[in-house]
């Protein structure tokens, strides 16, 4: 079963239109989302949280749709926003006891562990934690229901690169069973390339691309030519550029580029860069 499908997705505010969306994460799977800023990333996700209206379109998660069944769907979600909203005054415990009366499922001893493993500490307080100690304990929160599907919004931005690791390395483990699949937006694409099956490239509220991360480098690549040279290639093969007085650097479709051309290998950070460029 597919955990997330949007068909057809629309949300606009008076700067901003997130036009068509159209996107599947299939079950068993880790997607990374990426864009600019302003791409429409935490529009998307909260849309598919139903935290916001949309204009038109639907969204089904596992299999359920997102606005009719939400209350049920929230025992299977796992969710961790940019920013982690918990009560100040408490302590890691506490928050447990809470969250042990919100979710039927919520496992004490996995929470524990979590939070051990992570290095969230024991006795402070919430409002005294640092930025990545609450971003800490808003991932072993969002994981300790079992829930099926994990939605993470920048949540490792703050972290440590040890603790990074270690929530890549959990993310992984969660995926093992293939009910279970991620959905993770961030900046950091080399966290993104070292564990995502599927990558999603948003710009300007438009979905570019949607691939699985190990074909990219099979489909793309880096050509460098004359401003000349890049006007005879078919437009469809180009999909971002950028242009200096020594020539152009152009991200293509390897299968729309005639014989002849040298491509080079391009890593997903490089093609990102280049596609946003390309198409300011
Ligand atoms: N409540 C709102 N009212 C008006 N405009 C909004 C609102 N929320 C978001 N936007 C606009 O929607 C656009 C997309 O914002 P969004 O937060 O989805 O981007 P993002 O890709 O998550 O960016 P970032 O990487 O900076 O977090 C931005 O232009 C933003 O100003």
């Amino acid at each position: 079963m597919n955990a997330i499908e949007i068909r057809d997705l629309s949300k606009s505010y008076k700067d901003f239109n997130l036009e068509h969306l159209n996107l599947t994460l299939p079950g068993g799977c880790i997607m990374g989302l990426v864009g600019e800023n302003g791409a429409g990333k935490s529009t998307t996700i909260k849309l598919i949280l139903n935290m916001i209206h949309r204009d038109c379109g639907s969204i089904s998660i596992l299999g359920r749709d997102n606005v009719t069944e939400m209350q049920s769907l929230k025992e299977d979600i796992g969710v961790v926003l940019d920013e982690v909203g918990l009560p100040e005054c408490l302590n890691r415990r506490q928050v447990g006891n809470i969250m042990a009366l919100t979710f039927k499922n919520w496992d004490s001893d996995y929470f524990e562990a979590l939070c051990v493993k992570l290095g969230v500490p024991d006795q402070k307080k919430f409002g005294e934690y640092s930025k990545g100690m609450k971003m800490k304990i808003g991932i072993a929160v969002a994981m300790s229901h079992h829930p099926k599907l994990l939605i993470l919004d920048e949540a490792t931005s703050g972290l440590d690169p040890v603790v990074r690791d270690d929530v890549l390395d959990l993310l992984n483990d969660f995926t093992r069973d293939e009910d279970h699949a991620v959905l993770v937006s961030s900046h950091i694409v080399s966290d993104l390339e070292k564990i995502c099956d599927y990558i999603a490239f948003m710009h300007q509220g438009q979905l570019v691309l949607c691939e699985e991360k190990d074909r990219l480098t099979e489909l793309y690549g880096l050509i460098r030519c004359s401003a000349e040279q890049l006007k005879e290639l078919n437009p469809q093969a180009v999909i971002g550029k950028s242009e200096s007085p020594y020539g152009v650097e152009a991200v293509v479709r390897r299968a729309e580029l005639p014989a002849g051309w040298e491509v080079s290998p391009i890593d997903i950070e490089e093609l990102f860069v280049m596609m946003v460029r390309g198409r300011a």
